[in-house]
């Protein structure tokens, strides 16, 4: 998997990512997903807090999108004070026509599926190269590390060629934000994700899988910057 830069400048991702936040409105509790395109989510609700006086609270899915929310002087809550979010907003790897969707290309699509599940509204920010007819990406499962060797062999069972995902500036596997290891798995292409999504569920040591059912609206920045809007 190539190295994630959330710093790298995208005129598409940056025109998908403001455009979202403009749906935020005062007094809403936001869920603030992971990953470089929503980053700029998460620098322009900023900077509505601090020249429109925009007044949110932010829950965040990752160490990375807590960092990002606290530089950009977001207040933060939790899903145990504020069980019931107003909207979420996060990125995708990728999404396919129905809105089915593929995350986790950050590790972080566990608490970004909690988070989202928590949300009346689910909105995600990609750039054009995320969208596809099916979806025909590897699934990242977040398995716990005492049954990856049990879930290795379920999920070849169910056709899938599973990949254990190397940390790149360590040694060994990359550990999640819950302390688990990823499996990035190989499915071909995913007729059915809804069933999919299923049989994976029913792994046991399978923590969560990044295939998400449960998008509401698509924002798709393109090359000259305009964006389109795509709603279930
Ligand atoms: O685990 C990470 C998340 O699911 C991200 O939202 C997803 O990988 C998209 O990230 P990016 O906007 O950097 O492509």
């Amino acid at each position: 998997m190539a190295v994630r830069n959330i710093s790298t400048d995208s005129p598409e991702k940056r025109a998908a990512g403001v455009a979202a936040s403009r749906i935020v409105e005062s007094r809403m509790v936001v869920g603030l997903g992971t990953g470089s395109t929503v980053a700029y989510t998460i620098k322009e609700l900023g900077r509505r807090i601090r020249e429109e006086g925009l007044e949110i609270l932010g829950v965040v899915t990752s160490y990375q999108s807590e960092m990002l929310a606290i530089e950009a002087g977001i207040p933060l809550t939790t899903l145990a004070q504020h069980p019931e979010l107003d909207i979420a907003i996060d990125g995708v790897d990728q999404i396919d026509s129905r809105l089915y969707a593929i995350k986790g290309g950050g590790a972080a699509h566990t608490r970004e599926k909690i988070v989202s599940s928590s949300s009346k509204r689910f909105v995600v920010v990609a750039d054009e190269s995320k969208t596809s007819k099916q979806l025909d990406k590897t699934v990242p499962i977040e398995v716990l590390p005492f049954a990856k060797t049990l879930v290795v062999k379920k999920i070849k069972e169910l056709g899938g060629k599973p990949e254990l995902r190397s940390a790149l500036r360590k040694d060994g596997p990359v550990i999640t934000d819950n302390g688990n290891f990823i499996l990035d798995v190989d499915f071909g292409v995913i007729n059915d994700p809804e069933n999919l999504a299923l049989q994976l569920s029913s792994i046991p040591g399978v923590v969560e899988h990044g295939i998400f059912s449960n998008v509401d609206e698509l924002y798709i920045g393109k090359k000259d910057e305009s964006v389109e809007i795509i709603r279930r």
